[in-house]
């Protein structure tokens, strides 16, 4: 169910970008290469692992097989084997095939085949895990401008660089494994494409399907109740997850994950505190409800944290195979929809993969039409804008319109950095779909880029 709804979000979302004058057309050319791209990904995938001598990922279900197949796709197109290589030729065609003769789709509009380039551009990830600090309040006003007349400082992603395993002296819960065919080292994959599964897997079962006695289900139902993970699947996939999660019961001191390593187990904490450590530094700490570990299995990337268990602990762990097949889709469909945006937006090149897929959790959707007001100059500042596709002009009393903003600029950061109403109007020219980012999620999730907006901030030379 879960993939057919990520079709149904991405198809939508192409809808809304390319907004097609003969709708039923670029329904059946948009499905027709979704296709085109999961079958060729496939075979590819196939007969690379074939002339490599390679069984994909062992299994002794054919479910499984595909669905692992399907879940490599970050290698397949490292190898130009992938679905990119499948279609590669054919981008300018997919510009045809979607331009309605009707609408300009301005200079901003992308192609389906974006989801599906996993290779070349930062990944944006996420945690469940822990709370960062909050990185500092802000203080400031309204800014405006496009990313061009934005000064852009960006440091390098420390998550970029694959991690230094760590030497811990405790006992690791997890058993070093060979690295699948597609796992990946350099960290720089996308998720997005990774989690469009077969249809034909919808009778799909876990390979660790356990029925939970009533007494299991109840503790389970308050440990995962408080996951927001959770909340977001219907009762069928919930009923999956539960009934495959495995209880693991660790001792304090105990490594639960190394840094580096593979990804084999998403967890959930019902009880215990555990810490985190990346490069032998602590960044955070979580407790019962929280979850941790999908950073590996979304990316195929090595784990970008060492997690000791602080207390005692008692955890629930979720296999990768059923991570990817439910919560992918599902849960943590936000960020598969936000990675494109997220992970080509200049300021944000400073936050780590982690931090980034945080702030994609963080993320609504607004549309606006051609000539509506996205803020206004003198109200009260609530929230922070992503433009994901669309343009809008910045206007101010008296001087008319003073910018122009397109697909990947932000704005409405001032207000909220210094505490100040509205410095200008932000109006729609033509239909405009934003990102939002509320005033707490503002200050908790974009600290580490805060002196950047302030650098930007035109209005600084007026305090
Ligand atoms: N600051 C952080 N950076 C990276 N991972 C973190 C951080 N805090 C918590 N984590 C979690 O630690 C996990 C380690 O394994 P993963 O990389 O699979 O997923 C990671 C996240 O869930």
């Amino acid at each position: 169910m879960s993939a057919y709804q990520t079709e149904l979000d991405l198809f939508k979302n192409e809808v809304e970008q390319k907004l097609p004058g003969d709708f039923l057309q670029f329904a059946a050319n948009y499905f027709t290469k979704r296709l085109e791209q999961q079958r060729t990904f496939i075979r590819n995938q196939e007969s690379l692992a074939l002339s490599k001598g390679i069984v994909l990922f062992p299994s002794t279900s054919k479910h499984d097989s595909v669905a692992a197949s399907s879940a490599s796709l970050s290698h397949g197109a490292n190898t130009g084997a992938g679905v990119n290589a499948g279609l590669g030729a054919s981008a300018a065609d997919e510009d045809v095939l979607f331009k309605s003769p009707f609408v300009d789709r301005g200079p901003h509009s992308t192609h389906i085949v974006d989801h599906l380039e996993p290779t070349h551009a930062p990944s944006s990830v996420s945690g469940q895990a822990g709370r960062d600090d909050a990185p500092g309040l802000f203080k400031g006003n309204f800014n405006v401008g496009t990313e061009s007349q934005r000064k852009v400082n960006s440091p390098v992603d420390p998550m970029a660089a694959a991690p230094t395993p760590q030497q811990h002296p405790r006992r690791s819960v997890v058993n070093p494994k060979p690295l699948p065919i597609n796992f990946n080292a350099q960290r720089r994959t996308s998720v997005s494409g990774e989690t469009l599964q077969p249809d034909h897997l919808d009778d799909w079962k876990p390979e660790n399907f356990q029925e939970k006695t009533p007494e299991q289900v109840n503790r389970l139902e308050k440990a995962v109740g408080k996951n927001f993970l959770f909340n977001k699947l219907d009762s069928d996939s919930k009923k999956l997850v539960i009934n495959s999660l495995e209880e693991k019961s660790i001792a304090q001191g105990e490594e639960i994950i190394k840094q580096g390593s593979e990804g084999d187990y998403f967890y959930i904490v019902e009880d215990g505190t555990v810490e985190f450590y990346v490069n032998n530094q602590k960044v955070n700490t979580s407790g019962p409800g929280s979850s941790f570990g999908e950073l590996a299995l979304m990316y195929n990337s090595p784990r970008a944290a060492t997690v000791l268990a602080a207390t005692d602990c008692i955890l629930w762990a979720l296999d990768r195979l059923t991570f990817r097949r439910i919560l992918l889709g599902g849960s943590f469909k936000k960020r598969i929809l936000y990675d494109d945006l997220l992970k080509n937006i200049p300021i944000l090149k400073s936050l780590s993969t982690y931090d980034r897929a945080k702030l994609a959790d963080a993320l609504d959707t607004e549309y606006y039409e051609a000539g509506q007001t996205i803020i206004k100059e003198g109200d009260t500042g609530e929230n922070f804008y992503f433009i994901e596709y669309g343009e809008a002009d910045v206007l101010k009393k008296g001087k008319d319109v003073i910018a122009k903003l397109g697909k990947g600029d932000y704005f409405g950061e001032v207000a909220l950095l210094n505490d100040l109403p509205r410095q200008a109007t932000v109006t729609a020219t033509t239909r405009t779909k934003v990102a939002t980012l509320g005033k707490s999620g503002f200050q908790r999730l974009l600290g580490p880029v805060v002196d950047v907006l302030k650098l930007n901030d035109p209005t600084r030379s007026e305090h």
